[in-house]
């Protein structure tokens, strides 16, 4: 399942980021990169630091109140969120993220996500290219906006040509491991609301809340 949602971070927040990042010094990305994405990996990422930290904590605190993202993504562990930068000549060419992440304590790694900083007309390129069963999917959305996507996929980073491309990344491991379950959850959630709003609370909403709670039961793994 692979989905956009808009307006992560409201004006301020993204505001506050932008004048953070355009003050901060970026280093190699080579530096996080698996032995053969090295290989494909040409960008900029910003090491840990107090900077670093704020950021973070903003854009965790986004992703905590989101209600679209914690229906679908499920998060148990969201690994500290990297904030990337694409100049001319840089890209992030086709790889798969790491299967298992962290040093002491492993994440494993179910849903990507790229929240984008930059607005689309302020840089050519750098689109999110998804390899997906019904082909190629290219993303570049909006400052702010967010794509969740499986970690199973091969996806890459297009040549950014003009202007600097922003984002933070970041990866989760969810409490529903297996996707087709994720999105029958989702979906049922979706509908359990959209029945909500409708009509209120039926027995036909009551029933739909208790199949949705037990196969919650059912299929978590925490
Ligand atoms: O910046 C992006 O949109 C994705 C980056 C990526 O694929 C990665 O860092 O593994
Ligand atoms: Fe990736």
């Amino acid at each position: 399942m692979i989905i956009c949602i808009d307006n992560i971070l409201n004006s301020e927040e993204l505001k506050l980021i932008h004048s953070k990042l355009t003050n901060s010094e970026f280093r190699d990305g080579k530096e996080t990169a698996g032995w053969y994405a090295k290989e494909v990996k040409n960008n900029l990422q910003l090491p840990s630091n107090e900077l670093t930290e704020e950021m973070r904590s903003i854009v965790m605190q986004a992703l905590q109140r989101n209600r679209l993202f914690q229906a679908a993504v499920r998060p148990k562990i969201i690994r500290p969120i990297i904030f990337s930068r694409y100049e001319p000549g840089m890209y992030y060419g086709y790889h798969t993220d790491n299967a298992l992440m962290g040093n002491e304590v492993l994440t494993r790694s179910d849903v990507s996500l790229t929240l984008f900083l930059s607005s689309p007309s302020s840089y050519v390129g750098g689109e999110l290219m998804i390899d997906t069963s019904l082909g190629e999917q290219v993303f570049k959305l909006e400052a702010g906006s967010m794509i969740v996507y499986p970690s199973s996929t091969l996806h890459q980073v297009t040549t950014v040509t003009e202007g600097t491309r922003f984002a933070a990344i970041s990866w989760v491991q969810s409490i529903i491991r297996d996707p087709g379950e994720r999105e029958i959850l989702f979906d049922l959630e979706t509908a359990r609301e959209a029945l909500f709003q409708k009509h209120g609370i039926t027995p036909e909403f009551d029933l739909i809340c208790k199949t949705h709670a037990n196969l919650l039961r059912k299929w978590a793994d925490i």
